[in-house]
């Protein structure tokens, strides 16, 4: 395995990567063409947010199965992109939160206070302390745009300043408000009116992006103060320089710039807004946190494990992903076995858990099955990330159900694949802790452990058939290592289903067929 580590992650990150045998180059600041030539040749890619990952990135990157972004935001990775190249993106959100939480009361604080300016000045031999007069947090109302992970440890540590929090999150529960002690304000503009300081935690998106405007700044009130320790744009710098103009923001912290590495924007020249270029991650317990936990994330998404903070596929916790994991691999199974028994395309994909199934996380089993469906006849590669998309681009429209009791299992998944002519099922369920089994295949009913190799012969129910197929089987040399027999109804079809210890040929399976009252032979390869 072959890693790059594209920004500077922690030590002790690296010790991680380093340790599992993986080859590990640092390659920091490395320009853009360079890095798309010789992206190739790795299996994953670390960054942090300068690095721009996006669909020109994915098309050299044609070995790349994971993006590490070691820490919170990921809106400098295409995630579009990622996911229909069915590349896993992983991330620590919640590893430097109380940094940024840390850097933001910093800021709040030391704008205030103008303490920076007040050092340029002292650092400059000038003891004048009179242009230094600031303003408390006391008593004062803050406003919290985005009350997620960092804007609540935001809250909680400004109501130690005895300051009223407010807040706007549209999508948020109000039990969460209730949790914080923090109260809710329906619109920005009620927030804007009534904030004192405001400060932004929300990602960056379309509809954050210029969020806090022109039109905002004049509804604060004169002596807003500002902080911006989110992402740059969210405040839109050219609306910030007018309100600091127009006297509405008397001070301000920013710690993201719109274009980074900036070294112009309007903010620059604004004495009482401070600026700090990206730092709210920067610290020692951050950078520890967030090497370590991404340096295992990676690893572990491309040892093909399930991870637990997977941007572009479904999340589950490791307790959940322990009850899961015999069903995705049943799943998967099932899956796979559609297009090996028939030619017809898929319509429309059916599953029916019931039972104990039926209360687990259900979503990412329903990838399982996706994968296992179209990894035997499409080219991609196909994973939990992009199994979803490739399924919707073929034109198979999936449907999930459940069922609370099942009469026969404890659990069962149950699987009916709809092409235009016919419907194809087939039923398994996971008995005791790991075992699998396929319980049912278009109406006939078995107890066959899933293995390798597989033989299904479809035959008239009449004596004398399994003794043929037997025989037929050894003078091939193909050794039978289980069989089942099952039938609909007395006299008419039954089905056998055998584990072989090998791999039949087209020929023998051809052979087979010539048996008298055999109507259909398939392999199948389920393992
Ligand atoms: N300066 C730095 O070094 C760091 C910056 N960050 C940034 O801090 C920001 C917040 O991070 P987290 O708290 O972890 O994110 P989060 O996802 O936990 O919380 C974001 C909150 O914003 C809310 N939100 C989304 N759209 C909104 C809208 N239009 N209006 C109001 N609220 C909206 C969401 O409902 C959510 O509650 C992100 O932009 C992240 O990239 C994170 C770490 C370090
Ligand atoms: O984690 C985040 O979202 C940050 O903004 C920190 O970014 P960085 O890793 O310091 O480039």
């Amino acid at each position: 395995m072959k890693i790059i580590v594209a920004e500077k992650i922690s030590d002790k990150g690296m010790e991680v990567l380093q340790a599992s045998g993986a080859q590990v180059d640092l390659k920091l600041k490395i320009p853009r063409e360079e890095l798309l030539e010789i992206i190739p040749a790795y299996d994953a890619i670390v960054v942090r947010s300068a690095t721009k990952i996006d669909e020109e990135f994915f098309a050299h990157a044609t070995s790349v199965k994971v993006v590490g972004r070691a820490g919170n935001g990921v809106d400098n990775i295409d995630m579009t992109a990622a996911t229909k190249h069915g590349v896993i993106v992983v991330n620590t959100p919640d590893a430097n939160s109380v940094s940024a939480a840390e850097h933001t009361i910093g800021l709040m604080l030391a704008s205030s206070r103008k303490s920076p300016q007040a050092n340029m000045a002292m650092k400059n031999r000038i003891w004048d302390r009179s242009p230094f007069t600031g303003t408390e947090l006391y008593r004062k109302t803050v406003g919290i745009v985005g009350l997620g992970r960092i804007g609540a440890l935001v809250a909680t540590r400004l109501q130690a300043f005895d300051m009223k929090v407010i807040a706007y999150d549209p999508y948020i529960a109000d039990s969460r408000f209730e949790k914080f002690g923090v109260e809710k304000k329906e619109t920005l503009a009620e927030l804007m009116q009534e904030a004192d300081f405001l400060t932004v935690h929300t990602p960056k998106t379309k509809e954050t992006l210029g969020m806090i405007g022109k039109e905002q700044f004049a509804l604060a009130k004169k002596g807003l103060h500002i902080v911006n320790c989110a992402r740059g744009g969210i405040v839109d710098e050219e609306a910030l320089a007018w309100a600091a103009a127009e006297g509405i923001v008397t001070a301000g912290g920013i710690d993201v710039l719109k274009d980074e590495p900036a070294t112009t924007s309007p903010l620059f020249d604004l004495e009482h807004i401070i600026l700090t270029p990206h730092i709210g991650a920067d610290t020692v317990e951050a950078q520890d946190n967030v090497g370590v936990s991404i340096a295992h994330e990676v690893l572990s998404a491309l040892r093909g494990e399930v991870v637990p903070n997977a941007v572009n596929m479904p999340t589950l916790q490791r307790q959940e992903l322990e009850q899961v994991k015999q069903s995705l691999k049943l799943g998967e199974i099932m899956g796979k076995c559609y297009y090996q028994l028939n030619k017809e395309p898929v319509e429309q994909l059916e599953i029916i858990y019931s039972g104990e199934t039926a209360k687990m996380e259900t979503e990412m089993i329903t990838l399982a099955v996706l994968k296992g469906l179209m990894e035997p006849v499409i080219q991609e590669k196909v994973n939990y990330v992009n199994a979803g998309l490739l399924a919707k681009n073929r034109g198979i429209e999936v449907v999930e159900s459940k069922i609370a009791d099942n009469e026969h299992y404890l659990n069962f998944i149950q699987l009916k694949v709809h092409s235009k002519e016919k419907t194809f099922t087939i039923g398994g369920t996971v008995f005791g802790k790991n075992e699998l089994r396929i319980a049912e295949i278009n109406g006939f009913v078995f107890d066959v452990i899933p293995t390798d190799y597989m033989l299904i012969a479809e035959n008239i129910d009449q004596p004398g058939m399994i003794g043929k197929i037997g025989t037929m089987l050894g003078q091939n040399n193909i050794n039978i290592a289980t069989m089942q027999v099952s039938r609909n109804v007395q006299g008419e079809k039954a089905m056998m289903f055998m584990a072989i210890d090998s791999e039949p040929t087209e020929e023998d399976l051809a052979k087979i067929t010539t048996v008298d009252g055999i109507l259909k032979v398939q392999f199948l390869q389920m393992g």
